[in-house]
């Protein structure tokens, strides 16, 4: 079986705060699948969207080293498990299934999770939620995920409304399947705050929500402070948390 992948390193999650489901500040093996189908407009993967143009895929020979090994597109999945194995620093939490959107190649996605789970990693799914379908194939394989709630400010599509209400199914679906799930909206300086009050009653009850600033920061700290309490008076005080692209700041993967 045959992937276009971008990317396979070892770091720390960055993200995530610290709500039920996160892996914030774990170490972790990143997979990164190229293609996606959607086009947030702040999206800090955008080389690895067009599967077509990822002609090589790399892998991190150390951590944090940022030298790379450099393999021709499509891999096989016996590459990708050898270079998970080799950057296996012994104190890994999880495996982080992203991208790009890990679930357009749902296949060797499946079969991944299924390897790495007979070998006794845990998986971490980051996804943008939007193919409940997809989900479905790898919800019980999954062990923690993150699913992006995408804000009209990602301007990820056309149909943003549709987006969302694919997204939350995704997260019902995975919770169903035992998997610990926090929903993640990254929040800009126009996002609306009567966006912020639908995305937190259609959450309630389901996920906590973390609220993350898209980076390069441009919302003010007192309108991310109101996004966050009114998304708590809706969700529950415990239920919603702050989370930042913390290796932006340690300069990690
Ligand atoms: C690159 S995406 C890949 C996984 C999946 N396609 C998704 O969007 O959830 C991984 C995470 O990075 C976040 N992200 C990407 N670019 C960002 C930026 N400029 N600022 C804040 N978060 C960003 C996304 O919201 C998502 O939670
Ligand atoms: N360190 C680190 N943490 C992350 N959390 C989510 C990431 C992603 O791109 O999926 C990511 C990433 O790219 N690097
Ligand atoms: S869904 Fe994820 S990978 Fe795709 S454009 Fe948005 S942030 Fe980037
Ligand atoms: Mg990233």
């Amino acid at each position: 079986m045959k992937l276009i992948m971008a990317e396979v390193f070892n770091s720390w999650q960055g993200e995530g705060g610290s709500v039920e489901g996160s892996a914030f500040g774990r170490r972790q093996i990143f997979v990164r699948f190229a293609g996606c189908d959607l086009n947030c407009i702040w999206c800090d993967s955008r080389e690895f969207i067009d599967a077509y143009k990822v002609l090589h895929w790399r892998y991190e020979v150390e951590p944090f080293t940022g030298k790379f090994k450099y393999k021709p597109n499509p891999a096989s999945l016996d590459e990708i498990v050898d270079a998970i194995l080799w950057l296996d620093t012994g104190d890994i939490h999880s495996i982080s299934y992203t991208g790009g959107e890990p679930t357009l190649q749902v296949r060797p996605l499946k079969a991944l999770m299924e390897g790495m789970n007979e070998l006794g990693f845990s998986n971490f799914l980051e996804t943008h939620g939007g193919l409940p379908e997809l989900i479905k194939e790898v919800a019980h394989l999954t062990d923690y995920a993150s699913v992006d709630i995408k804000d009209e400010t990602a301007k990820a599509t056309e149909d943003w409304k549709s987006l969302v209400l694919h997204e939350i199914e995704s997260i019902r679906i995975l919770k169903d399947a035992g998997a610990k799930t926090y929903a993640k909206l990254v929040v800009t300086k126009d996002t609306k705050i009567e966006n912020v009050r639908w995305y937190a009653s259609l959450l309630k009850g389901l996920a906590p929500l973390v609220i993350q600033p898209r980076e390069p920061i441009d919302i003010s700290q007192p309108k991310l402070m109101e996004f966050y309490r009114e998304a708590a008076l809706i969700m529950g005080r415990k239920n919603v948390g702050l989370s930042f692209q913390v290796h932006k700041y340690l300069n990690v993967l």
